[in-house]
């Protein structure tokens, strides 16, 4: 298969780095060799915290502590048992596998569903208070403040060292930037920017954010295995929280989520450090607070991103176009299955409400809802402001929301299931105000919506991606089809609206929630949504639960409609009957008490 351009241009750029590190020993001394081998295996940890926090949104302090797990087994065992490549490679074993543990704990701890990024961050501060203080109380098992010093190790010259760390952090680097720019990078991206709407996509948001962090605390972990090969010597600050905060640091100053920012940075200020810290000891510590106050308020993106615009300016176009390339995704219209040719029941309702209650605190919003809606039925949820709409479709939606009630969708009780086990039950939901990933381009959130049926790969993108015809159909009659590459917070608000319905239709649900979704669209857009509904619900038998303020919209396409008002279930019939009914014109005159 021919490589593609982007692992062309990365092939090159790897052999050229993995070239200097060759060539790196020939023209240093053994002082800056000895820098930059520790500049190296801090990059490597650098990197995991850009994965975590530049590419996923975790902002963690917490990559510090999995250093000095690694630092301290590889210490421990030396120290205690002695060194042989037998205990070198059990110690090694431990450090990671240790770290992994301590990672899932952590990450559980961290993403419970609805914990706020603060939260997170809070929990990864707390890890190398912990861990730290286990050193302390350690005594000379640990060495306590002192550390341990002097233990036989794996015997290298410095050289040696420069080569394997410099072609390990090379190779990783590679990996990660090759990576981040896959599909599996995208739904990473999408984490961050939006993990209600990767949750409603059907992506297990916590699971991907606890194994990611596992995998970055075994790299973490190996870089300070290596480092107390390297230096025979293990000390607390190789955990502390300083530490893991200077990691932070470094990402924010090279560029967060760029990858060959926080390693350049990372690279470029330890080396900096070890010749200006001798000399301005107290200083430097302030020069750097002082350069990172001043970049996190003038260049927010960090160091690389503007510099690499600079230079892109200079460079030949097609340098610049081949770096940035991204392979142009095809998309293909696909054979549908609905209800009506799937095994789903057609006698049995597609959605149904039994009692179902909302209260916050002593308030009631949802009081006794019961409602069936049978496969092929589009009913619409009217009702003024305020009367529980968007609270119906949250308890729909998501298990945790609902006070009490029963709720299936397709014959399954949805029990508390989160939104992406209830996507798995064959729904669909787009929200009132328009949820979507904001960095990413159109074909990616495309690609990210078919994230159930076609697994994101972790080294490419794909070419080519099937999509539902109802889908392909607003693809290509909004126009979207010629924005594909396009940045989603460029859009205007009519394509982000129609972007949205696109994503929830390349599900393939069963039961589709839509929430006002033609508010701010045009009247030939309305039309055409309008056109779309009645289609799934006549050809693919889809139920559609429709929340609209707009009557005109609402007769046009809903074959029943169910008012709300101030929680209470209070009519539900067909569409005339209701929109005729005295009940309804008093209620939206406000004459109802
Ligand atoms: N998180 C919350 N905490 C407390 N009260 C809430 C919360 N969310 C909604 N409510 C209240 O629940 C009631 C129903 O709100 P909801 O948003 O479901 O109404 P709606 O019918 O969708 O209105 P609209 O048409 O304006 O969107 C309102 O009184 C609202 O203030």
């Amino acid at each position: 298969m021919p490589l593609h351009v982007r692992f062309k241009a990365v092939s090159i750029l790897t052999g050229l780095a993995l070239l200097v590190v060759l060539v790196g020993p020939f023209v240093l001394d053994p002082y800056t060799q000895s820098v930059l081998v520790r500049a190296f295996l801090l990059a490597i940890t650098a990197l995991t915290v850009d994965l975590l926090w530049g590419t996923t949104g975790i902002l963690t302090f917490a990559q510090g502590a999995f250093f000095g797990i690694g630092a301290y087994a590889a210490g421990l065992m030396f120290t205690h048992v002695g060194y042989t490549v037998g205990t070198m490679m059990l110690a090694l074993l431990a450090a990671i596998a240790v770290s992994m543990l301590v990672a899932a704990f952590v990450g559980w701890l961290a993403f419970w569903q609805g914990a706020t990024p603060l939260y997170v961050a809070v929990v990864t501060l707390v890890l190398p208070i912990v861990v730290v203080q286990l050193i302390y109380s350690g005594g000379t098992f640990t060495g306590s403040s002192s550390g341990l010093v002097g233990f036989d190790a794996p015997t290298l010259s410095m050289t040696g060292w420069f080569w394997f760390t410099g072609t390990l952090m090379v190779l990783l680097t590679a990996c990660a930037w090759v990576f981040i720019r896959s599909d599996y990078g995208r739904k990473l991206n999408a984490v961050r920017d939006n993990e209600t709407r990767s949750r409603y996509l059907g992506i297990p948001t916590s699971n991907v954010k606890i194994i990611l962090m596992m995998f970055m605390a075994a790299l973490a972990s190996l870089a300070g295995f290596i480092y107390a090969c390297v230096g025979t010597i293990v000390a607390p600050e190789h955990a502390d929280f300083v530490f893991g905060t200077e990691l932070v640091i470094y990402v924010a100053l090279g560029g967060r989520g760029t990858v060959l920012g926080p390693v350049i940075g990372t690279i470029g200020l330890e080396w900096a450090s070890a010749y200006v810290s001798s000399i301005l000891p107290f200083v430097w510590t302030i020069i750097i607070g002082a350069i990172f106050v001043v970049v996190i308020v003038v260049l927010p993106e960090g160091l690389l991103p503007p510099i690499w615009r600079t230079l892109a300016r200079r460079l030949p176009a097609r340098f610049v176009n081949t770096a940035k390339s991204t392979r142009a995704t095809v998309f293909h219209p696909l054979v549908e299955i609905g209800a009506k040719s799937s095994t789903t029941s057609l006698t049995q309702p597609a959605l149904s409400l039994t009692g179902v209650t909302k209260r916050y605190g002593h308030l009631q919003v949802l009081d006794g809802i019961d409602i069936q809606i049978m496969p092929g039925e589009l009913v619409g949820i009217v009702g003024p402001n305020g009367a529980g709409k968007t609270t119906l479709m949250r308890c729909i939606s998501d298990g945790m929301e609902r006070s009490s009630g029963t709720i299936k969708v397709n014959g399954k009780s949805i029990d508390h299931k989160s939104p992406e086990g209830i996507t798995a039950l064959g729904l669909g939901r787009s929200f009132q105000n328009t949820s979507l990933f904001g960095s990413l381009r159109v074909s990616e959130c495309l690609r990210l919506a078919r994230y159930r049926h076609n697994k994101p790969s972790k080294i490419d993108t794909a070419d080519r991606v099937g999509l539902p015809l109802a889908a392909m159909e607003v693809l290509e009659s909004t126009g979207l089809q010629t924005q594909l590459q396009e940045q989603v917070n460029n859009l205007p608000h009519g394509m982000k609206r129609a972007l949205e319905l696109i994503m929830v239709l390349s599900l393939e649900p069963n039961v589709l929630l839509l929430d006002e979704p033609t508010a701010g669209l045009t009247k030939a857009d309305r039309l055409m949504i309008g056109r779309i509904l009645t289609d799934l619900q006549n050809r693919l038998g889809l139920a559609i639960v429709l929340i609209e303020h707009d009557f005109d919209f609402v007769k046009q396409v809903c074959s029943r409609l169910v008012v709300l008002h101030r929680g209470e279930l209070i009519l539900d019939g067909p569409v005339q009957e209701v929109v005729n009914s005295d009940l309804v014109q008093e209620i939206y005159s406000g004459h109802v008490e």
